[in-house]
């Protein structure tokens, strides 16, 4: 095959008319085709329920790429490039006779064919087993499922079973779009590129982690799904682990996908369960009430569209986990998440310990402790805050705290920072699994998550409300302040 057509695929698109597919997927394909970074041959079938032939799509697909690409960066010729690779096919997931329109389309191509289910996870066993009757699929096919796999360990498990009932591991990709962000990518880089780093990456370094992913946005119309899943299971099960598993993962032998998932892996495992008599000490849940959001007036979240009365969903979490292992032993990871808090914002802190013996002004003792920020989002880069004298004939020993700065737009002044979903469907066209999940981190990140949600809801305390556009419960603050610490607010 010619290096052009390396990565030449014909992709399958369920569900590409939903929300999903509309504003991260088609733009993150058009974004693929901008970089000249799909084969030319490669092929995108979209697949839903309404009535509509190829051409009809195509204007539906490219009002919805005017809408959701930034307009200085869309390129009418890019546009009719794109659209150019999709046909549509009208199918309904559950009826298999329609699958063989599917396995005709997919006669007339080439390269590996990529099946993204972008559709509710209950669908997925009943599309697969569909694919697998109609003989569309093969033992190359790669599967790309969304998340939530489940609502916890036994559901996750069906679903996991169904699949495997027709794909080996090795051909499934499980988002999570965290892992395609280019600076949780590079938590990779940072801890095993930098050897300064890597031998102080313990306990003996460092007294505790904190980690903010706050959304300023609300419900945005999906109240349904968001009641039934809350906080915990929408953003802590999946992103933040992830995150803290990045943090905290022993140094992987090599950057294949198993060494990466096996190191995450002990880590999950490693986690100290949050038991009743923690509940009270460990965790926060909150639900916002009504508020403002960018200087305007916002309602609670019992009042959004679609509301049902005396909903005790959490909205934020607060939580201090523990890794039992030698590496961390004595070292919290603070944890917090919500909607609708001040900004959007998702950063980590490591906080190191001081060092052993403090020689200068006593007054000033409370500044030893250097930080690395690792801002994730906005403004991504990272600072590491280091103690230097202060300036001046006058100053005599006095120090002085400043970052030393890493801002990615100044740094790398002209590379555009890739949208996770571009990432992530550029490597499932590689055939890469690195930034994907594996089964066996999704169920122990449930059998964590599941004797949270079991302890506290044995506790039957409701969650605690904070108003919109703040960082929380006040109880969040007494969490961390409990032990003698406080949120990193240099935001
Ligand atoms: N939207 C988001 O921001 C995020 C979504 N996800 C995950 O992505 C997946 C998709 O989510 P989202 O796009 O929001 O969901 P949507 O409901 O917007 O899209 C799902 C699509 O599947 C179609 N569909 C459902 N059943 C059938 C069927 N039997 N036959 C044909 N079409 C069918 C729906 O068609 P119809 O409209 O006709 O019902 C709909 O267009 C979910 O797993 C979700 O959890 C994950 C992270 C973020
Ligand atoms: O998966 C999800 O993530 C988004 C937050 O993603 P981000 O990339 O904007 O940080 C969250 O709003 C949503 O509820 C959740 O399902």
């Amino acid at each position: 095959m010619s290096r052009k057509n390396e990565n030449q695929c014909d992709l399958i698109m369920f569900g590409a008319l939903g929300d999903l597919a509309q504003r991260k997927l088609f733009p993150a394909l058009y974004q693929l085709e901008a970089a000249g970074l799909l084969a030319p041959k490669t092929r995108i079938l979209a697949l839903a329920r309404q009535d509509l032939d190829t051409d009809g799509a195509r204007d539906q697909l490219s009002a919805k790429l005017k809408e959701h690409v930034k307009s200085a960066e869309m390129d009418e010729k890019v546009l009719a490039r794109i659209l150019s690779r999709i046909d549509y096919l009208k199918l309904d997931f559950a009826t298999t006779d329609d699958y063989v329109g599917l396995r005709q389309w997919r006669e007339s191509g080439g390269g590996a064919l990529i099946v993204y289910m972008a559709t509710p996870p209950a669908l997925y066993g009943m599309i697969a087993r569909n694919l697998k009757q109609t003989d569309c699929i093969d033992a190359a096919t790669r599967v790309v499922v969304e998340k939530p796999i489940g609502h916890d360990l036994e559901s996750s498990h069906e679903i996991n079973d169904q699949l495997a009932e027709v794909f080996n591991e090795n051909q499934l990709f499980r988002i999570d779009h965290y892992l395609g962000k280019e600076t949780v990518q590079n938590l990779i880089a940072l801890r095993f590129a930098n050897n300064l780093f890597a031998s102080q990456w313990n306990q003996d370094h460092i007294s505790h982690v904190e980690i903010t992913v706050a959304e300023s946005v609300g419900i945005e119309g999906r109240w349904g799904y968001f009641d039934q899943a809350g906080q915990m299971r929408d953003m802590i099960q999946n992103h933040l682990l992830q995150l803290l598993c990045l943090i905290a993962m022993d140094p992987p032998s090599d950057l294949s996908a198993d060494s990466i998932r096996d190191e995450k892996v002990k880590v999950l495992k490693a986690l100290r369960p949050i038991t009743p008599d923690l509940v009270e000490t460990h965790l926060v849940r909150g639900q916002y009430t009504a508020g403002t959001a960018a200087g305007k007036p916002v309602p609670g979240y019992l009042e959004e569209e679609d509301a049902v009365r005396g909903s005790t969903t959490e909205t934020f979490v607060a939580l201090k986990a523990e890794i039992s292992n030698w590496r961390w032993s004595g070292v919290p990871f603070y944890i917090r998440t919500g909607k609708r808090m001040p900004e959007k914002l998702s950063q980590i802190i490591i906080h190191f310990k001081p060092a052993p013996h403090y020689i200068f002004d006593p007054d000033q003792k409370h500044l030893a402790n250097n930080k690395l920020i690792i801002r994730l989002q906005p403004d991504e880069g990272m600072a590491l805050q280091i103690l230097t004298k202060d300036q001046g004939l006058d100053k005599g020993m006095r120090l002085r705290q400043g970052p030393l700065e890493l801002t990615f737009s100044e740094t790398f002044k002209h590379a555009r920072i890739p949208d996770a979903y571009e990432r992530l469907l550029w490597e499932t066209m590689k055939g890469n699994q690195y930034l994907f999940v594996r089964r066996d981190e999704v169920e122990y990140a449930w059998r964590w998550v599941d004797q949270v949600i079991s302890n506290w809801e044995e506790h039957a305390s409701p969650p605690k409300r904070y108003a919109a556009g703040t960082w929380g419960p006040v109880a969040s603050i007494a969490l961390i302040t409990r032990d003698g610490r406080s949120w990193y607010e240099d935001a």
